[in-house]
């Protein structure tokens, strides 16, 4: 359960959230809205990577400003630039280091890391250098070492942004089948529209919180 209770925040003197009060509880929420509407900050402060100026945010009950590292365990953040989160020099090493955390037997991190890049189709790519992946690749890898160590909670900030259509309607599919709960903040539209919860945010504001259906309606008529 995620709690945001009555966030404001503002950049150099600018205000960027508005009084924002929501209680985040469904397996699958999508968030989508205009340019610098306030997505990623808002998403950023699920796991502390940025602190309201004023008002709360809670992962089940511990309040992230006080417990970063706590809170950290549970919720997986995917970037939207993938090449801020590939650490190692090659495919499996960068997966093999998300695995340190949750399995100390280096064999099996091995198995357990080829496992998942063939699940997400670079099972020919291990032994690559990560830097040379194309960007689609990138985020694929960047995906699968969150996804690796299945935390609690999933955020993903713009997920599809570098993928081709075949590993979008993949990454869709591999959503479909997560048991965690996942926060989506997408401008592809398709990608949460069978989602259990969509937010639109505008200037700073929730300003619809619906099913997909109605929620997306709403939002492709306010951009056109
Ligand atoms: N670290 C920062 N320093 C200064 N301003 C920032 C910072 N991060 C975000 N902003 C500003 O806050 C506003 C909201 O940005 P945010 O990234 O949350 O929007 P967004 O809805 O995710 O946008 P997009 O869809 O373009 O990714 C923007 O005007 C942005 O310039």
């Amino acid at each position: 359960m995620i709690e945001f209770s009555g966030i404001g925040h503002a950049f150099d003197g600018r205000t960027v959230l508005r009084d924002v009060s929501l209680t985040l509880g469904e397996r699958r929420i999508g968030i989508v809205g205009a340019n610098g509407s306030g997505k990623s900050t808002l998403a950023r402060m699920i796991n502390g990577l940025v602190v309201p100026d004023s008002g709360t945010v809670t992962v089940d009950g511990l309040d992230v400003a006080r417990n970063k590292r706590a809170v950290r365990r549970n919720v997986g953040f995917i970037f939207s630039d993938p090449d801020r989160q590939i650490i190692m020099p090659t495919v499996r090493e960068d997966i093999e280091l998300s695995l340190t955390r949750i399995e100390s037997d280096k064999v099996a991190r091995r198995e357990r890391a080829l496992a998942v890049l063939e699940r997400f189709g670079l099972g020919d790519h291990a032994d690559h250098p990560a830097q040379r992946l194309s960007g689609g690749q990138k985020q694929l890898l960047a995906l699968a070492s969150i996804l690796v160590t299945e935390p609690k909670v999933i955020v993903a900030d713009e997920p599809t942004t570098l993928l081709d259509l075949r590993n979008s309607r993949m990454l869709r599919q591999v959503f479909a089948g997560l048991d965690e709960q996942l926060v989506v903040l997408t401008h592809d539209l398709d990608l949460v529209d069978d989602f259990d919860r969509v937010l639109v945010m505008e200037e700073g504001r929730v300003v619809v919180d619906d099913g997909p259906g109605p929620a997306l309606a709403r939002y492709r008529e306010m951009m056109s």
